[in-house]
């Protein structure tokens, strides 16, 4: 049998971090939601007891290193399911690109692994086996639109966020989310996001008052270290996004549109900068 799972990629429509803590994560408040740029897995079982990884895409690691064989690894040895699978990943979110594409990925094996092993495993487990994998994983089990703090595993659901067109951009440049969070000094970021403001937004529908409030405190770092997504922001402001924000530790950056007929302008535009662009929607 053959089951297929769909992974798809997150923005951070607000990133706030509280502290850094002792065990070296740091606390956050983020509002997260999905948009529809989706990886999609194909998966089957296999006669051998054995994990085999394969992808279209050139350029991610396919061993222990893959976060699907991770999560593949982590739930047969915690249910004793003693069979294989072959995971194929049909790779379409740009990597190390602040989208949680391999969280995605993670969480989305995990979803489809305990259906094609009928482990019946309950939603709330499979977030805690997600904890163990990475940040981003819990949110990705059950997507949507979450309020997130703690190191990024502590959710609350949120109604959708008003509509619009979300433009992805992202620079070809990769950025590492460990060295990102390292070189933040938690003690004195120069600007918090008002996440209070940005949930009150969410819950009215209130568009405008979503991008006039979205903040990324990661900004201050990638943005210093790298000026290419610093001038990519301040494109696509120029070019009419009504907000803008860096996604996750960038260094893609999404600018929220409402109307339909700026969005062929600023996708075109932005083509001139980078080739990695796309328009997609939030996920409702
Ligand atoms: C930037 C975001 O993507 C925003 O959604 C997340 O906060 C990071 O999520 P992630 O990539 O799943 O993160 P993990 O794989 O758990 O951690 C990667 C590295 O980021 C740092 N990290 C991550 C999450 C967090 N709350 N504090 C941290 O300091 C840690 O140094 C960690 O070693
Ligand atoms: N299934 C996977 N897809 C993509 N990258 C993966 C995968 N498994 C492991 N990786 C590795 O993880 C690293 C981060 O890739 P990923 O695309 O998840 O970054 P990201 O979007 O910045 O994540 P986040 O937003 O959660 O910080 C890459 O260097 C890549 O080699």
């Amino acid at each position: 049998m053959k089951i297929y799972e769909k992974a798809p990629a997150k923005i951070n429509l607000s990133l706030d971090v509280l502290r850094k803590r002792e065990d070296g994560y740091h606390e956050v408040e983020m509002v997260m939601t999905m948009v529809d740029l989706a990886d999609r897995l194909e998966m089957e079982e296999l006669p051998r007891d054995t994990i085999i990884i394969s992808s279209q895409a050139g350029y991610i690691p396919l061993d222990e290193k893959n976060l699907a064989f991770q999560a593949a690894k982590l739930i047969k040895e915690r249910y004793d399911v003693r069979k294989g699978v072959y995971i194929h990943l049909n790779k379409k979110i740009p990597v190390a690109a602040g989208l949680a594409g391999g969280s995605s990925d993670a969480a989305a094996a995990l979803r489809g692994l305990n259906r094609l092993w009928k482990l019946h495993i309950p939603i709330e487990e499979l977030k805690k086996l997600g904890e163990e994998l990475g940040s981003d994983v819990p949110f990705c089990v059950t997507g949507g639109t979450a309020l997130a703090k703690g190191r990024g595993e502590v959710l609350e659901p949120l109604p959708a966020p008003p509509q619009c067109w979300v433009v992805l951009a992202k620079p070809p440049i990769n950025v590492s989310t460990a060295e990102i969070y390292g070189q933040l000094k938690a003690d004195s970021i120069r600007s918090h996001p008002d996440t209070g403001k940005v949930l009150e937004a969410i819950r009215n529908k209130d568009f405008h008052m979503l991008c006039d409030h979205m903040g990324n405190v990661l900004e201050e770092v990638t943005l210093d270290r790298y000026p290419q997504v610093q001038q990519l922001k301040q494109a696509m402001i120029r070019m009419g996004a009504d907000g803008v924000l860096m996604s996750g530790s960038g260094p893609t950056v999404f600018g929220l549109v409402s109307r339909e007929s700026k969005v062929a302008r600023i996708y075109n535009g932005l083509r001139g900068f980078c080739k990695q662009v796309y328009v997609v929607r939030m996920l409702t």
